[in-house]
């Protein structure tokens, strides 16, 4: 379903991708781990069409990735960020924010779409016309999620998705996500830090460093302590009990 190939990226001077190479089936959930700055959400921008710079092949879904990648491509493909204030405007109510995607595409039953994906999201529907800042986080990245989902795009990009949600709240939208990719049949692609959260949601992970793919694993070497890098053992150490 995604497939990267010697992908390179630069930002004027300087390289911050070095040929990267995955694949991630149909359906698969796959992490990228690995330090702050090695290069995790510049991957997921690249897919998302909002790299400049760069060389290499991409596809998803079959479809190669281009510089100027048409809007039905671009539908196939939805990020989720870390922190929803920074994806949803302020003044825009839940039901702005869950509709605008079909009036961009010009699509119909906008209000039937939106109450059955509030109700997918776990979301109650008095919520609808609220602004963000009268959810909590965790409400907020449901309707990130929900956002994301309008067009029932193939796969989702996901950049640090809990990492700004209370501990408990975590274990909510991480149990959404498991539960929507399973009935949507969803590919994942997840940057994080946290080598539980790759445990709990995703098949298969790629550790980076410094713009390089420094080991692929499956999440059972990942769960038996096994990762064969030094800084994959590295990064282990650093979470000793927890994954
Ligand atoms: N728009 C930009 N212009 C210039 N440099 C950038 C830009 N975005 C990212 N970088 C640099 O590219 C490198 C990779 O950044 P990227 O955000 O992909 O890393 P990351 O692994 O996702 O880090 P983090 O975990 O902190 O989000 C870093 O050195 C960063 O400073």
């Amino acid at each position: 379903m995604i497939q990267v190939d010697d992908l390179t990226v630069r930002y004027g001077p300087t390289t911050v991708l070095h040929n990267v190479s995955f694949a991630v089936a149909q359906g698969e959930s796959f992490a990228l781990v690995g330090e702050s700055g090695s290069g995790k959400s510049t991957i997921l921008k690249a897919l998302a069409g909002q790299v400049d710079d760069w060389s290499g092949q991409m596809a998803v879904g079959g479809q190669r990735v281009t510089r100027s990648s048409s809007r039905a491509q671009a539908a196939q493909i939805q990020m989720v960020f870390q922190d929803p204030y920074g994806s949803l405007h302020p003044r825009r109510t839940v039901d702005d924010a869950l509709s605008e995607p079909l009036v961009i595409h010009g699509l119909s039953e906008r209000d039937a779409r939106v109450l059955a994906m509030l109700d997918a999201v776990g979301l109650a529907r008095r919520f609808r016309f609220r602004l963000p800042h009268q959810l909590s986080g965790g409400q907020r990245q449901r309707v990130a999620i929900a956002r994301a989902l309008m067009l029932s795009p193939k796969v989702l990009l996901l950049d640090e998705p809990t990492s700004a949600l209370d501990v408990s709240v975590q274990a909510e939208i991480l149990n959404l996500l498991k539960r929507l990719r399973a009935e949507q049949r969803l590919t994942f692609l997840l940057v994080t830090h946290d080598l539980p959260v790759v445990s709990f949601l995703c098949d298969r992970l790629a550790v980076l460093r410094a713009g390089r793919v420094v080991e692929t694993a499956g999440v059972a070497t990942l769960r038996g302590r096994a990762l064969a890098s030094d800084y994959g053992r590295e990064l282990l150490a650093s979470c000793e009990g927890i994954v």
